[in-house]
């Protein structure tokens, strides 16, 4: 795991609060709705693979979406996505596990979990297809990786740099996010992906996160082997509060 000190501060205290976050829920049991299999529908149907992600805000945003998270997930389904993520993380994020309790009950497609977990007892917040796990802020990875398949979620461990696919690999993840955004000083560059997914095996399904705004960049990362797109900012436009539906189906149709 990373140091504390090398992160930004932004994240060293979204990480300060999500080890404070009360754990105390039942064990939950999931019936995962299989993210394979939605970007492979999605691809037979000639829509790139696009999670669409639900952020009311973030440390990087320019401002806040107050709208409906089941309206803003359903536009997004409407625009093409082939998954949904939800953020959780209530305080730097303006998420809520019931939020994404809400959205996995309105739409149809895989809904991704995306909050910063640290420990075991903080996968049985809510129920979701995919459980995000950062590979930088993990102890021990294999464990949670585990932990997270006997309770039926898909877990999408992310990671930034080489070191750390190899350590989710070895943890056994089959499903890889590589993160464009560095967290350490939370700076965008599409090259992270570019210079990693090459080193993924085959059968991973390899997810390109953050920083892809324009068709061009969806063309790009495809290029690069990307077999999905997580993308938040450029659909939820913080700033300008654009129509979510068009936003999504712009990255979606970018398939030449
Ligand atoms: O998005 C942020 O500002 C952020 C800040 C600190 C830690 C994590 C952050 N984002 C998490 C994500 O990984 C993104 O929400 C996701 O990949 C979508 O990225 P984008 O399309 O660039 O919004």
């Amino acid at each position: 795991m990373t140091s504390q000190t090398e992160l930004d501060p932004a994240v060293r205290a979204i990480l300060e609060a999500a080890r404070k976050r009360s754990t105390d829920r039942e064990r939950v049991s999931v019936d995962a709705r299989s993210l394979p299999d939605a970007l492979a529908r999605a691809e037979r149907e000639g829509r790139v693979p696009v999670i669409a992600e639900v952020k009311p805000t973030s440390p990087t945003a320019e401002g806040t979406r107050a709208d409906d998270p089941v309206e803003l997930a359903e536009a997004m389904v409407a625009g093409g996505a082939a998954a949904i993520s939800v953020l959780t993380e209530p305080e730097h994020f303006g998420g809520s596990p019931e939020a994404l309790r809400r959205v996995r009950k309105a739409v149809d497609v895989p809904v991704l979990r995306k909050d910063f977990l640290v420990r075991e007892a903080q996968l049985d917040a809510v129920a979701a297809d995919l459980l995000l796990l950062i590979a930088r802020f993990v102890d021990d990875l294999e464990e949670l990786v585990t932990a997270a398949r006997e309770r039926g979620f898909q877990p999408l461990v992310e990671v930034h740099d080489r070191d750390e696919l190899e350590t989710a690999l070895e943890a056994g993840a089959e499903i890889v996010g590589i993160n464009n955004r560095d967290l350490a000083r939370l700076e965008v560059d599409l090259g992270t992906f570019e210079s990693v997914a090459p080193h993924a095996p085959d059968d991973v399904t390899v997810i390109a996160e953050s920083g892809v705004s324009s068709p061009e960049d969806v063309r790009r990362m495809r290029r690069a082997g990307a077999d999905a797109l997580l993308v938040g900012s450029a659909i939820m436009d913080h700033g300008g509060g654009s129509d979510v539906t068009e936003n999504t189906r712009r990255l979606t149709e970018a398939t030449q």
